[in-house]
């Protein structure tokens, strides 16, 4: 993020290429009020108000060097470990920590409002469970009202708090509970937006064209790609992209805010983790998209504490973080490094995270620049002052635990706000240092692990490589279980980014179609999202960037939708199934997997014999190596038997209870009826065979993509890193993933022979 030194760097750059500092003093007034007005909060400027600035937070990294934080006060740049020019060994932790504990004129970050030092990133799956203490202690959280799931949950009004001496009545306050939750059920678990910032000075200067356009009416945005034939005429290829919301370069960040963290807020208060992140190319506008959302979060999370759920006992507290290297830090406490720990039931914990409780918006945003302040920064090609980190500031509501001061306040409702450092491509990295491409790496390592996780949530696969990265491994809860996402993808238009661009979208389209629900697994992907590349003449572009949308929307017709509307997910998933052709679920197939008679089914070896499972009966039929980045275990999910929506999988179970073999049957001992027949079987056979095809075709995307990736850390890496071990692992998910479709068809024509040769027969129920 490049809040107060990023922005004074700017104002006075040397022009020094990557090099990196410490912060001092980071707080100006003057950029303060610059700042605050930017995020609309201007009115907090502290200048002239009572509260100090917070001083003296300088680095305290554990690994000085190499790293460092952004820009100091007055736009000195300075140096660490290569010459700098500030004492990296000026003030001590500790004289940091009394600065904060002095820092007392309203700021109410107190030595005894730090958290025990240790955030439970998934802390939802145990403290977030519904308390169910005893009847006489006074909470309503056992009573009828409070379900056990945050689903069914509705308001845990304490009974001690609905007292509510001077606040709201109960009746008022389970109003304000019951409007959260409805407004709960609306928000999607996962949306996806884009913003396209305007071209940039240096774009303008190079007479790079707007190569995007965008209708906010109707969500889209259409990619015009100038391309060469192989006569060398030009022409130009139209991409188009449907989203949850798209917002052009004329939306301020308030818009944004409205459209994408706004409708979660309440729903913090309703036991739900949420995760807000920013996605793109450097130099695309995460940063400046990110930015303000926290602070204007926190003023809308005060603002409902002092009023929907005024003395409810409610708390919020702030941490901040950031990824590099591969390492973690903490932005609120000298850069300490952390560490991750999974415990027992693989809940990831920071171990020595400092949170800081905290009750005004003023507070908030003074530990946000401490945090931004002290985040690593470098230049990029694309972008002066490139966050070379993520940053993950993590706003968490907790609530007292029989209204007392005492006892650690519980978890209620997370919200992490996740500014990804920017990703490059290889090619682009030519111009950088051996620290900016070894950072770069790191980066492109990170993202290629996220998108493998959303590539086998997107499959369903039954395990999701989160720990392929310390990123991944914090973005598990935004994934699973009760939560919602929203990603902002930056994009910028300039014609020079076409390629990234169309990348970031991609990338975009694929994590909205996680949001799609289990049931209505899996269309190929090229389908999803109603995307569609169709080259129009060249002569149609100059038209379509001047404005004229509406001849080039030709196809697409007015939603009624408001100017950044967010559809329910719903409807825009209804509206996609009538356009896709639907597989079934793997669990659908799992359940006709076991329902599968097969007479001499020994032929087929111990993978057969085993049929208790659908899934566990396919798994074995090719390799299932549990690594991390097993490929073949998607496979063999997608690859088991279809159903037949003419049965009812309880109607067919009919395994071998002993030896869990699917049992042989008699065929004169059923109802005719029952047998499948013989112009069925033929569309059942017909409809897997349609099933590995689709599938095949997938996985044939997906080594195209680890194979583009792979050259791109090929680009990137510098021999002997740990990139080697992932590449190498790379390579092996290939070469597993390409046994794995040989097998499988292989299996599939043998098979499909044997059921022709030996009658199949499936059972009802009572068989
Ligand atoms: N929507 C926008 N309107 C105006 N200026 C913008 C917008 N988006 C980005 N910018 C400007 O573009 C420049 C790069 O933006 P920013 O630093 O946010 O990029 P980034 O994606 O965070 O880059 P990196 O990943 O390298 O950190 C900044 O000077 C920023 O002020």
């Amino acid at each position: 993020m490049n809040v107060v030194g990023r922005q004074m760097q700017r104002s006075s750059s040397t022009g020094g290429h990557h090099q990196r500092q410490y912060s001092d003093n980071f707080i100006d007034t003057a950029f303060n009020n610059k700042w605050l007005r930017s995020v609309g909060l201007h009115h907090l400027h502290s200048s002239n108000s009572s509260i100090p600035p917070l001083q003296d937070f300088g680095f305290f990294g554990a690994n000085g060097g190499g790293q460092g934080s952004k820009w100091g006060k007055n736009g000195q740049r300075g140096v660490n470990g290569g010459g700098g020019d500030e004492d990296p060994s000026s003030p001590t932790a500790s004289s940091r920590s009394s600065s904060m504990r002095k820092n007392g004129n309203g700021v109410e970050v107190l030595p005894g409002e730090l958290s025990p030092g240790l955030l439970d990133l998934h802390s939802f799956d145990t403290e977030l469970i519904p308390e169910f203490p005893s009847q006489n202690d006074g909470y309503l959280l056992n009573q009828p009202l409070c379900g056990r799931s945050f689903d069914d949950s509705g308001p845990c009004i304490s009974a001690k708090y609905s007292k509510n001496p001077r606040g709201l009545s109960d009746n008022d306050l389970l109003k304000s509970f019951s409007a959260d939750k409805e407004k709960a059920n609306n928000v999607a678990k996962i949306k996806v937006v884009v913003r396209k910032r305007p071209l940039n000075k240096k774009e303008i200067a190079k007479k790079e064209e707007d190569i995007i356009t965008i209708d906010p009416n109707a969500n889209s945005l259409t990619v015009y790609e100038t391309k060469l034939k192989v006569d060398l005429t030009e022409y130009v290829e139209k991409h188009e992209f449907l989203f949850d919301a798209v917002m052009n370069e004329e939306v301020s960040n308030d818009e944004v805010y409205a459209e994408t963290v706004e409708p979660i807020v309440p729903i913090i208060f309703q036991r739900t983790k949420a995760t807000c992140f920013a996605y793109g190319q450097t130099g695309n506008g995460k940063t400046y998209t990110m930015q303000p959302l926290p602070l204007k979060a926190s003023q809308d999370i005060l603002k409902s504490m002092q009023n929907n759920y005024r003395n409810q006992g409610f708390q919020l507290f702030v941490s901040f973080f950031e990824i590099y290297g591969g390492k973690v830090f903490d932005l609120l406490n000298d850069r300490n490094k952390l560490c991750m720990r999974e415990d027992g039931k693989q809940q990831v914990c920071i171990v020595g995270l400092q949170e800081y409780k905290v009750s005004t918006v003023e507070t908030v945003r003074e530990l946000i620049e401490k945090g931004n302040a002290t985040r690593s920064t470098g230049t990029t090609g694309a972008n002066e002052e490139s966050s070379r980190s993520h940053a993950i500031l993590q706003l968490a509501i907790k609530r007292k635990v029989d209204d007392n001061d005492s006892k650690p306040a519980r978890l209620v409702g997370k919200l992490s706000f996740i500014d990804l450092a920017g990703s490059e491509r290889g090619a682009d990295t030519t111009d950088n240092d051996k620290q900016t491409r070894m950072e770069g790496a790191e980066i492109n390592k990170s993202l290629l692990a996220l998108k493998e996780c959303i590539r086998a949530l997107d499959n369903d696969q039954g395990h999701i490589p989160f720990r392929g990265s310390k990123l991944t491994e914090v973005l598990r809860d935004s994934f699973v279980g009760d939560s919602r996402t929203v990603m902002i993808s930056c994009v910028s238009p300039n014609s020079g980014s076409c390629e990234h661009t169309l990348n970031t979208l991609r990338y975009a389209d694929r994590v909205k179609s996680l949001s799609k629900g289990n049931s209505s697994k899996r269309e190929p992907l090229s389908t999803l999202n109603l995307r569609s590349s169709t080259p129009v003449a060249l002569s149609s572009i100059s038209q379509v960037v001047s404005g004229s949308e509406d001849n080039v929307f030709g196809g697409l017709q007015n939603q009624e939708l408001s100017k950044l509307g967010w559809p329910k997910q719903q409807e825009r998933e209804s509206s996609l199934s009538s356009n896709i052709e639907r597989v079934p679920s793997s669990q659908a197939q799992s359940n006709l997997a076991a329902t599968v008679h097969i007479e001499n089914h020994k032929q087929f070896g111990p993978s057969i014999d085993r049929v208790p499972s659908g899934r566990a009966q396919w798994s074995s039929l090719v390799h299932t190596n549990e690594d991390n980045f097993d490929g073949s275990k998607g496979i063999s999910d997608h690859a088991s038997w279809s159903i037949n929506p003419k049965l009812d999988s309880h109607q067919l179970r009919n395994i071998d209870d002993k030896t869990g073999n699917v049992k042989y049957g008699d065929p004169s001992e059923l109802e005719p009826s029952s047998l499948i027949a013989e112009d069925d079987l033929t569309a059942l056979l017909k409809e897997e065979g349609d099933l590995i095809n689709a599938h095949r075709k997938q996985v044939e995307e997906t080594m195209e993509i680890v194979k583009e990736e792979m050259s791109l850390l090929v680009e990137v890496h510098e021999p002997g890193n740990q990139l080697d071990d992932y590449i190498s692992r790379l390579n092996a998910i290939l070469s597993q993933k390409a046994a794995g479709i040989l097998q499988l068809q292989n299996r599939l024509v043998e098979f499909q022979k044997h059921l022709k040769d030996h009658e199949v027969f499936l059972f009802p129920s009572g068989h």
